[in-house]
């Protein structure tokens, strides 16, 4: 059987916490646990036996910094690796219905389609396989976790036959609660979704000159509500259900950070070579960090747990780090202390200064919760607290303290500043 892989990687977005971090960086090619988002889905369809090729597809103007990773991963994974452009937002089953040729061309028999924003130990093989025990042929299956009753609003619920795991029922983000089971963003598919969402395309078209419409987005088909809810109870779509699957979604900062510390977990069981141990000559290392191997860490610096460190970074005797993420060309002086943040690109943190945020993180008491997607601000119009933020080529001085601020690119620093976003 041969198959495709397709990444949704949507578009440039406004007004997140991510802002000042993907001003000049598509998302999808954020570091988290030393390698782009994406990296690390491309690297879990390299292990999918006949995968034909892996097709992204977003509406990201193509750059260099997205032409150069996409190069470097075909070369690394061994697989064909092409970007698609939409010319607009199309939604989540649009894009995949414009570009239905490419990803039908050398007529797999079936193709993975990925949410770009998931940080998640991808159960393909396994996929696969309750896939194609269904014995219906022409059906589909999407993975699925659980999450506490009142989390699972924020996300696509679905009700399933216990027997035979069909979608019985699916709402997407329902306003009270439907279901524990939620939709985790994967789906496994054969060609035949393509008519259903030919279905949809050809009413939203028809509406175009019935005058029923003048909507600018009649472009945009969703794959959750035009195609699971109508699907769901047809015999056509099945859960593959994961209670206790490691995943989350990569909205904001603070779920970066998180799916930071997943991922840097999961090292243990599929890159060990990737975690730093204590040497003598070395940093002391606490719990999980990952160091690039082009970093230069004082022997005196104390790093983690759940850190990681990008390329040609900078750290000096005393630093101490935990819980961070540090980008590539960031220099940390002298015992400065970074805690909950992300420290930009060719940033500078003065000796003894203190570059705070508050922790997020699921409630550790429910076994099933999931990362909130923080908002930026919160009812009453104050930023909430939460990761510090340094964009890039951000400059603080020595000796002050930077608490849950986000500071955008290239601002150069002259005091203390807590619970402010700096323009
Ligand atoms: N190519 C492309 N990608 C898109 C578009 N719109 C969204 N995407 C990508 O599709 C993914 C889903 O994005 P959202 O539309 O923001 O949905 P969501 O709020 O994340 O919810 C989805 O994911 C949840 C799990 O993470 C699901 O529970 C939920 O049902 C839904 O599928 C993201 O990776 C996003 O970049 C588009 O027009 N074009």
């Amino acid at each position: 059987m041969l198959y495709k892989a397709v990444i949704l990687i949507g578009g440039p977005q406004k007004g997140t916490r991510f802002r000042p971090l993907s001003l000049e960086f598509p998302k999808p090619l954020f570091p988290v646990a030393g390698f782009p988002i994406i990296h690390h889905h491309i690297e879990a369809c390299s292990k999918v036996p006949d995968l034909l090729e892996i097709l992204v597809i977003g509406f990201y103007q193509p750059s260099e910094a997205l032409n150069r990773f996409l190069t470097s991963s075909q070369r690394e994974s061994n697989i064909n690796i092409r970007y698609l452009q939409e010319y607009t937002s199309l939604g989540t089953a649009g894009g995949l219905y414009h570009f239905r040729d490419q990803i039908l061309s050398g007529q797999p028999d079936g193709f993975f389609v990925f949410n770009g924003d998931l940080c998640c130990k991808f159960p393909l093989a396994e996929m696969l396989e309750f896939h194609n025990q269904r014995t219906n042929g022409q059906h589909f299956t999407l993975l699925a976790t659980e999450a506490p009753k009142s989390q699972s609003l924020n996300y696509g619920c679905l009700v399933k036959d216990p027997e035979t795991h069909e979608v019985l029922h699916y709402v997407e983000k329902p306003q009270t609660f439907v279901s524990s089971i939620i939709n985790c963003g994967l789906y496994l598919f054969t060609p035949e979704i393509f008519e259903h969402i030919s279905t949809v395309f050809k009413e939203n078209q028809a509406e175009i000159f019935n005058g029923d419409s003048f909507s600018s987005n009649r472009d945009t088909i969703r794959l959750e509500q035009d195609i699971f809810s109508p699907l769901a109870g047809t015999g056509k779509l099945f859960v593959y259900n994961c209670e206790d699957l490691m995943w989350s979604q990569i909205k904001s900062a603070g779920s970066a950070i998180y799916a930071n510390r997943l991922y840097l977990g999961l090292y243990h069981d599929t890159h060990p070579e990737r975690l730093a141990k204590n040497d003598e000559n070395g940093p002391h290392i606490v719990g999980d960090v990952f160091i690039h191997a082009t970093a230069r860490v004082d022997a005196t610096a104390t790093l983690g747990p759940n850190v990681t460190i990008g390329a040609g970074v900078i750290i000096g005797p005393g630093v101490r780090v935990r819980e961070s993420i540090i980008l590539e060309g960031a220099s940390l002086q002298d015992h400065c202390c970074i805690l909950h943040s992300i420290v930009g690109w060719n940033s500078v943190v003065g000796a003894w200064s203190r570059v705070e945020g508050t922790p997020k993180g699921p409630n550790p008491n429910d076994k099933f919760a999931k990362m909130d997607s923080d908002n930026l601000f919160d009812d009453h119009g104050k930023l909430t607290p939460s990761i510090t933020i340094l964009g890039s080529n951000v400059s603080i001085p020595a000796e002050v303290i930077i608490l849950n601020a986000i500071i955008l690119p290239d601002k150069e620093i002259r005091g203390t500043f807590k619970n402010q976003i700096l323009l």
